[in-house]
């Protein structure tokens, strides 16, 4: 899809068709089985609840003109006796359903989470986190009730119609064909305002994804809003955001409540409608009085069912929304997977080589052309260059997080592209700009990577690092819980923590793009230290904008115009006076 942002409404790349509920479906089968009970109970409870009707037609046109007291009695007893049953069967069902419902949910969501896992950098480029984090939650919980309850519900409700039309037909017929009438009127309706439900529908789901993006941006965004003083300025943002969310609320709701209020109407009409041809129209002679009481009775008991059955009707087509979405989600193509016969990648020894490489993170817009390098396993290379130049471009691609345009990388000879994603990154150590942290220890943020690594094992890398010596000046050392993003701490100790990281996988080849960036120059040149001696025998691509920290990098390219502008070691490219010359002079003035 195209780039998005919060206030731009997400267009559905494949609107709903019913196919996607078949696929729901198959959330629904695996709970089969407390369905099938539920629904056993839910059928009784019903059937127990319908022949009230009949025991008050039997009282008032029998036991009551037989001023039988005891049989009076014994009637009202087993009226307070359906009661009792119906309720005490009807709770048992809607504590089943509720563990259904929640199962559900933890299968879509569990669903969702493993596919968001697997979906490359791109998709994340390319859309507000916060769209996607609400259909992982807000969205699941909304279609839950609708896939557990609402399949029951729906036959139960169906039914419970035919049930009722089978008790009045048996026991009048002209009066039943009296209760039905409403029926054409109400189905009138609902086609009537169905395609404008279901896209007032798709606006709530806009909207409130849109307001979930913006509030996502700016809760992490907050330190930079409050530098700025742009809080009044976001309000308004907010409150703009909010008000389209509430108008599409609005509009729906008032769609929504078309539906019940249609019932609630005709439901009434019919009754009267009862009274009257019950009464004027037929004469006391053919109806009794009883009959004309059951027969209103069942009338309301007949529109009930309908009434449900519109309620559920809007809560699909409000979940129908929220599917859509979804199975959208479900359905993003990984583009970035093993292809069909990938291979292992075997242990590797380091060799890298992009042959013409070209790469455009959007069609027509070559980031990289024709770029083609060879380094040799063991070497260190320094990527530098101006900003925005490719370099860490460069080293996204050797873990292939984008798939190139045109090309082929490879690594000790196997083309990238054909081997299995998981043997390429396992032997790769990448440690990105952006050093996040997780919520954890200390402890489980190093080892994040290999979860087998031993105490020790998290110890050394963190002491190869410099890392080790602050780390134990917190009160709970290794054990200090840290929240996400890591801000109880520096930018610099992030940076070391992540550092220790990249080291404990044990990588064959290393990337550091501006891993030492925000530390103090003494503890880098330390870092350095150990670090040189880590380097040994892995092919390591360092990105540093400070010249100091890549100076004795085998060999350094100058990343520029598309491609390598210069490439060789610090004395050779000095020697030539080109770009990395001005820059590095440019440096040492600064300095
Ligand atoms: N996810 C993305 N989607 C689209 N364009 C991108 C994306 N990431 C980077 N770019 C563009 O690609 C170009 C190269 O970016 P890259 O991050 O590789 O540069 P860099 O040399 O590492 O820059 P810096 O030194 O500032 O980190 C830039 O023009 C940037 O705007």
């Amino acid at each position: 899809m195209a780039r998005n942002k919060f206030d731009m409404d997400e267009n559905l790349e494949s609107p709903f068709n019913i196919r996607h509920f078949r696929r729901a479906l198959v959330y629904i089968r695996r709970q089969q089985k407390p369905m099938i009970i539920a629904f056993i109970l839910s059928a009784l409870s019903a059937g127990i609840a319908l022949s009230a009707p009949l025991i008050m037609q039997h009282v008032v046109d029998v036991t009551i003109p037989a001023k039988d007291g005891q049989a009076l009695v014994g009637w009202s007893l087993l009226t307070l006796a359906t009661i009792v049953v119906s309720v005490i069967l009807a709770t048992i069902r809607s504590r089943m359903m509720t563990s259904v419902g929640q199962d559900i949910i933890f299968d879509i969501r569990t669903d969702l989470f493993k596919h968001l896992q697997e979906l490359p950098f791109q998709y994340y480029d390319d859309r507000p986190q916060g769209k996607i984090l609400i259909r992982v939650v807000n969205y699941v919980n909304s279609v839950s009730d609708v896939l557990s309850n609402g399949i029951i519900n729906l036959i139960l409700e169906i039914m419970n119609l035919l049930f009722i039309a089978i008790f009045m037909f048996a026991v009048d017929v002209k009066l039943s064909f009296v209760i039905l009438g409403g029926l054409p009127v109400f189905l009138g309706i609902i086609m009537l305002i169905k395609t404008k439900q279901r896209r007032a529908w798709q606006s709530v789901s806009n909207k409130s994804s849109n307001l979930n993006a913006y509030l996502q941006e700016s809760i992490s965004g907050i330190r930079v809003t409050q530098i700025f003083t742009r809080e009044q300025h976001n309000e308004g943002i907010f409150t703009r955001l909010s008000t389209n969310y509430r108008s599409a609320w609005m509009r729906t709701m008032y769609l929504n409540f078309l539906v019940p209020f249609s019932v609630d109407n005709l439901a009434t009409t019919v009754t009267t409608a009862i009274y009257f041809v019950g009464l004027l129209a037929l004469g006391p002679e053919e109806v009794t009085f009883g009959v004309i009481l059951a027969m209103s009775s069942y009338a309301s008991r007949f529109w009930q069912p309908i009434l449900n059955i519109s309620n559920l009707y809007n809560s699909f087509i409000n979940s129908v929304a929220y599917l859509e979405r979804i199975f959208e989600t479900l359905d993003e193509p990984v583009t970035v997977s093993d292809v069909k016969d990938a291979k292992e990648l075997p242990p590797i020894r380091g060799h890298v080589t992009f042959d013409d490489v070209t790469f455009a993170y959007d069609p027509g817009h070559n980031i990289l052309q024709n770029l083609s390098f060879d380094v040799k396993a063991g070497e260190s290379i320094a990527l530098v260059g101006p900003t925005g130049a490719g370099k860490t471009t460069v080293v996204n691609l050797i873990s292939r997080f984008y798939n190139i345009t045109g090309g082929q990388i490879r690594i000790d000879g196997h083309d990238i592209s054909q081997i299995k994603l998981k043997s390429l990154r396992s032997q790769m150590g990448i440690m990105l700009q952006d050093s996040f942290i997780f919520s954890g220890t200390i402890l489980d943020n190093i080892r994040y990577g290999r979860l087998d690594a031993t105490e020790e094992e998290v110890i050394a890398a963190a002491k190869a690092v410099c890392a080790d010596e602050f780390i134990r000046e917190f009160e709970k050392g290794y054990l200090t819980e840290v929240n996400e993003r890591g801000s109880k701490l520096s930018q610099g100790q992030r940076q070391l923590i992540s550092f220790a990281r990249t080291l404990l996988a044990n990588p064959r080849i290393l990337i550091l793009d501006e891993a030492t960036s925000s530390i103090d120059a003494q503890t880098e040149r330390l870092v350095q230290m150990g670090l040189n001696e880590l380097l040994k025998g892995r092919t390591s691509f360092i990105i540093a904008h400070r010249l100091s920290t890549v100076k004795n990098c085998d060999r350094i390219m100058y990343v520029a115009d598309k491609g390598i502008a210069e490439s060789g070691s610090h004395d050779e490219l000095l020697a030539r006076r080109g770009r990395y010359y001005k820059l590095y002079s440019a440096q040492k003035m600064e300095a």
